[in-house]
């Protein structure tokens, strides 16, 4: 057991998608993996592993934010010998080119965080996904006509009320598309520990249009961004 998840030496796969919430993790285990057990119920961050088409993957929620997403994929790649960790979240948008329910894949990830400021003494370091994962969920998604589809910049923030939302405009005349809270952290933790990473949003709210899903919607209606995320992940890994 490492010190926030309950699970033994070979009770996580080696690929994992990564919820932020516990409760999705246990609506994607439910709806997507054949027999699916849960391995952790440590603070009521659940995880799960099952099969999908008969591949061995992991299912961890993360928490909000960072910092907590930090301790969780510290632990999986130190402790559990993982290889591969792909966020499965939602994400707010912050231009009109973006819509309700379509689907982000990140190939970057700006940030408010001082995590890095504190790991790179300063420098600006560009937190990106795994070309090889975000390449197959391209074209796994393009595969989804009912889907549509981008990928681009996200912001990782460290605040869901933004004191200063102005600040989004310079990052949106750059090309950033949505935000949320947890990638550049993710894609940090991969390089350091030589693991692949990509972060796979569905866009929940609207940040320009005020549109909105409901806590139910976020939890358990983002199927096209799983199926994406479990083809990316699994569909070279025989
Ligand atoms: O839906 P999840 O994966 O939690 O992701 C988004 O939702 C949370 C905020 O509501 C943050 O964690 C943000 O990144
Ligand atoms: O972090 C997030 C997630 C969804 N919507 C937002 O506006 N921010």
């Amino acid at each position: 057991m490492s010190t926030h998840i309950g699970a033994q030496a070979g009770d996580i796969a080696p690929v994992v998608l990564m919820p932020g919430d516990p409760l999705r993790a246990k609506w994607i285990a439910e709806t997507f993996l054949e027999d699916a057990r849960c391995y952790t119920e440590v603070r009521g961050m659940l995880g799960f592993t099952g099969t999908w088409r008969g591949q061995r993957v992991s299912v961890q929620g993360s928490g909000m934010g960072q910092p907590s997403l930090a301790i969780y994929v510290n632990e999986l790649f130190r402790e559990y010998d993982v290889r591969s960790i792909i966020r499965v979240g939602s994400c707010g948008a912050l231009t009109e080119d973006v819509a309700i329910r379509d689907v982000i894949l990140a190939s970057g990830a700006c940030t408010d965080s001082s995590m890095n400021t504190h790991r790179f003494g300063g420098y600006d370091y560009a937190p990106v996904a795994d070309f090889g994962l975000l390449s197959r969920a391209y074209a796994a998604a393009q595969a989804m006509p009912d889907v549509t589809t981008h990928v681009g910049l996200i912001m990782s923030s460290d605040s869901f009320y933004s004191p200063r939302p102005e600040l989004m405009e310079p990052m949106v005349k750059h090309g950033v598309l949505a935000v949320e809270m947890e990638a550049s952290a993710l894609y940090t933790l991969a390089a350091e520990h030589g693991g692949q990473a990509l972060c796979v949003c569905t866009v929940s709210d609207h940040i320009v249009t005020g549109e909105e899903t409901t806590s139910a919607e976020r939890e358990q209606t983002f199927g096209a961004m799983i199926e994406i995320a479990l083809t990316a992940a699994l569909a070279d890994s025989d």
